[in-house]
């Protein structure tokens, strides 16, 4: 066991480099940074500028070029149950109903059968889809088949959750219930997350720490500490504090969209 607030994740000089036709694309370069455990950090940065590759070199699905990750103290070699990960269009499996879908991951738990039912239905109710445990992923929208991924990898419960822009595609209702949730699952759960976003709002409202990555090849700019207090609710959103925050990110992330327009 970890004591609370040691580090969960240990990130270390890390670069990536990718060959492909067009040549070598520096991906990240000489990356460090830690999150400890049970913290909350978001990271932001312009587009191509290596969020995701940093999430799946943590998460055991890339390797990176040099460098090391540890999570709880240990050098990773591929993907661990102590890692969830929920990208932002996650395939369900079409055969399966969304109970099923969500019951899956939890198989491999050695969880009784009905005990397993139950915990898939609470997390199904956390995000808002009860009442549609027995209907198919085509039977649902976007949004919906999202909730079901983000339910699935919140039903594992691992202790850490890597999040790739998990709300980018759904519509902005869903997303503030999705943010809040989010939060009560990591206030009640004490969860260490890794959360990437386009979105400098959504960063603001959920991080401890924001993970500021320059434009490509994506180095580490800057760490901000987000010192609003939990449990954070929409409204929080509306003060001088949340929108003073918010704007200086947003110039800084701007900026670096500058260094290197799309
Ligand atoms: N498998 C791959 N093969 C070749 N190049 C890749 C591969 N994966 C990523 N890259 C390149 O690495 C760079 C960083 O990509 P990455 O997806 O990590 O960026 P990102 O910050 O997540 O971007 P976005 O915000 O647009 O999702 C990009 O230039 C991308 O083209």
């Amino acid at each position: 066991m970890m004591s609370a607030g040691a580090n969960q994740i240990e990130i270390r000089n890390v670069s990536k480099e990718f060959e492909g036709r067009s040549g070598t694309t520096v991906a990240l370069q000489n990356v460090s940074f830690d999150v400890a455990s049970n913290e909350f950090v978001c990271v932001v940065g312009p587009s191509g500028c290596g969020k995701s590759t940093i999430l799946n070199i943590i998460a055991g699905l890339t390797e990176p070029s040099s460098g090391t990750v540890k999570v709880g103290g240990k050098e990773i070699s591929g993907p661990g149950k102590e890692r969830g990960v929920v990208f932002q269009q996650y395939a369900l499996f079409p055969w399966k109903t969304v109970v099923e879908n969500v019951e899956f991951g939890l198989k491999f738990q050695e969880i009784p059968k009905g005990e397993r039912r139950q915990i898939a239905e609470k997390y199904l109710e956390l995000v808002g889809l009860k009442d549609f445990r027995d209907a198919y992923p085509k039977e649902l929208s976007g949004g919906m088949k999202q909730r079901v991924a983000i339910a699935r990898a919140y039903a594992v419960n691992p202790e850490v959750l890597l999040m790739d822009e998990p709300f980018g595609a759904l519509d902005a209702q869903t997303r503030v219930q999705l943010q809040e949730n989010l939060l009560t699952t990591w206030e009640n759960e004490r969860k260490t997350c890794f959360f990437i976003t386009h979105d400098v709002e959504e960063a603001v409202f959920l991080a401890q720490r924001i993970v500021i990555m320059s434009a490509r090849p994506g180095r580490l700019k800057e760490i901000i500490e987000v010192n609003l207090p939990y449990p954070r609710v929409q409204e929080l959103k509306l003060t001088k504090e949340f929108t003073e925050l918010k704007n200086r990110l947003w110039a800084m992330v701007y900026k670096e969209y500058l260094a290197n327009p799309k």
